[in-house]
């Protein structure tokens, strides 16, 4: 019998994922949501939909999807060569969701309800052109962001719903950073990346062939310093007084992201089960903040607002915390805090200034934890990050880094076989070891630390090399099943 097609064998797979998704729902009578509907973040469905198995079969369908659209696209040169083009024509996407959310459109037709609202109605309410509202919301329905009910008229969908501040737009008018205080979506991180980051990206080929800063690995030589014209670091940038709505908004940003993985994902500990014919392999989930002596201090270094730090203490209450960060951060932790008084009144959790590449300031800690910080590096200076904590630590301390563990898009055993937790099984052919586009995530926010600050995120090796220069060795590796990113657990060497 001929070997089957990579076509057929990618439409397999699909199916075979959408099988196991149907079945499971089916045990609880539940249906998959439907893409015209709001998420409702309480359903039963969502909390099925971030089970390990499920968040698995919806990830081989996104990878098996996209490897088929790209597979299918051979068919005639002129195929190929539009699909290229509508690669590099991508852009306009992240512009118009920039240009849809910071003009509370997703707040104007949400308000309005199951029957949507027409775009010259939209346009009255936010002080715009009718018809370029029309544009960009036919672009984003195009793209299954939004639903176009009726010629012009838009309604609120799946996608957009993750998007909406929860405010009034009325409100949001009146005072634009309410729409990120506290608030339940991702507007924060999605108007950061859309905003900074994208301009950075424009200037992403002129940082890297540019005489100046193609070698350099200064923070400030960062296509997003190109674009901006600036000389100053992202985050002395966010100091100046005319940036400060942008600097509450990524202080936000940062504590939003935690709503991109599973909400237990720092804290899961318990068994892996990865689907289809690989084998059936359990990894410890995530570091075991529970086994942690009483008392033990955990301080999280550039912990932002503290959104981690919260909920180890409300997860783990024998753990005392200290998160660390600039003082304009800090200033923003105290009202992240004012809604939980109890952490700080009783002492348990204290918020500190303190710069990490100055020498830390408290003694016999149990576990530094770095979460998203390496990234924001080049190596010379992660590294003097990681040996002032080395210079800190005590026989027992435990770093631990939660970042992106970037994989190579072909399978890559060498170091990562020798540390525990650290292997991951291959995605079987033909889709890409790594599981290709269900990827996608970790190599774009490698670009976002490219573009902002001539930074990165890091392979397993590189990162093991690094930690070795710094005075640590990377003991165990945790993958967390729907999250993103990796956690490292380091002891001194
Ligand atoms: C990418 S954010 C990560 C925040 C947080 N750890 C999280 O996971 O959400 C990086 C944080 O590092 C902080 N930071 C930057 N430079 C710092 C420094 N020199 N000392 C301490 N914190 C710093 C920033 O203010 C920011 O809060």
């Amino acid at each position: 019998m001929a070997p089957k097609s990579h076509l057929r064998l990618l439409g397999e797979l699909i199916l075979k994922s959408i099988d196991a998704i149907e079945s499971r729902l089916e045990t609880e009578s539940i249906e998959f949501p439907v893409l015209a509907n709001p998420v409702d973040p309480s359903s039963k469905a969502e909390s099925l939909l971030r089970e390990a198995d499920i968040v698995n079969a919806t990830s081989y369908i996104v990878a098996a999807a996209s490897q088929l659209i790209a597979t299918s696209s051979g068919k005639s040169l002129s195929t190929l060569r539009s699909k290229s083009h509508f690669a590099a024509d991508k852009f306009h996407l992240p512009a118009c969701i920039r240009a849809a959310v910071e003009s509370n459109m997703v707040e104007i037709i949400r308000e309005a309800g199951h029957q949507g609202i027409h775009a010259n109605d939209i346009a009255k309410r936010n002080n715009t052109d009718p018809i370029k509202t029309a544009r960009i919301l036919r672009l984003l329905s195009n793209h299954h962001i939004f639903t176009e009910v009726d010629p012009d008229v838009f309604c609120i969908n799946r996608l957009s719903s993750v998007l909406d501040s929860g405010k009034s737009a009325v409100e949001l008018q009146e005072a634009p950073h309410h729409r990120y205080v506290n608030m339940s979506s991702i507007s924060a991180l999605v108007l950061m990346q859309t905003d900074e980051a994208f301009k950075g990206a424009a200037y992403l080929t002129e940082a890297f062939i540019g005489p100046g800063t193609a070698y350099s690995l200064k923070a400030t030589d960062s296509p997003w310093n190109i674009a901006t014209q600036t000389d100053a670091f992202l985050f002395d940038w966010y100091d100046w007084p005319e940036n400060a709505s942008r600097k509450t908004r990524f202080s936000f940003a940062m504590a939003c992201s935690t709503k991109l993985e599973p909400p237990e994902a720092i804290l899961s500990g318990s068994l892996l089960h990865v689907l289809f014919n690989m084998v059936n392999y359990f990894a410890a989930q995530g570091f075991k903040w529970g086994n942690l002596p009483d008392d033990s201090l955990i301080v999280d270094l550039g912990g932002g607002v503290g959104s981690t730090a919260l909920m180890i203490a409300k997860a783990v209450p024998h753990v005392k915390l200290v998160v660390q960060d600039r003082s304009s951060v800090i200033e923003d932790a105290k009202t992240y805090w004012a809604s939980t008084p109890e952490f700080l009144e009783s002492g348990r959790v204290k918020l500190q200034v303190h710069n990490f590449f100055e020498p830390q300031p408290l003694k016999a800690v149990a576990v530094f934890l770095l979460r998203w910080i390496m990234h924001d590096w080049a190596d010379p200076s992660a590294l003097q990050i990681l040996q002032q904590l080395r210079a800190a630590a005590t026989p027992a301390t435990k770093l631990i880094t939660v970042d992106i563990i970037l994989p190579h898009t072909c399978q890559d055993t060498r170091v990562i076989d020798l540390i525990p937790g650290a292997t991951v099984p291959a995605a079987p052919a033909p889709l890409l070891p790594n599981m290709g586009a269900a990827s996608n995530m970790k190599y774009w926010l490698d670009f976002q630390m490219f573009v902002l600050g001539n930074c990165q995120e890091r392979t397993l090796g590189h990162f093991v090399r690094l930690a070795a220069q710094g005075g640590w060795k990377v003991a165990e590796v945790h993958h967390v099943p729907g999250s993103f990113l990796g956690q490292c657990v380091s002891v001194p060497i």
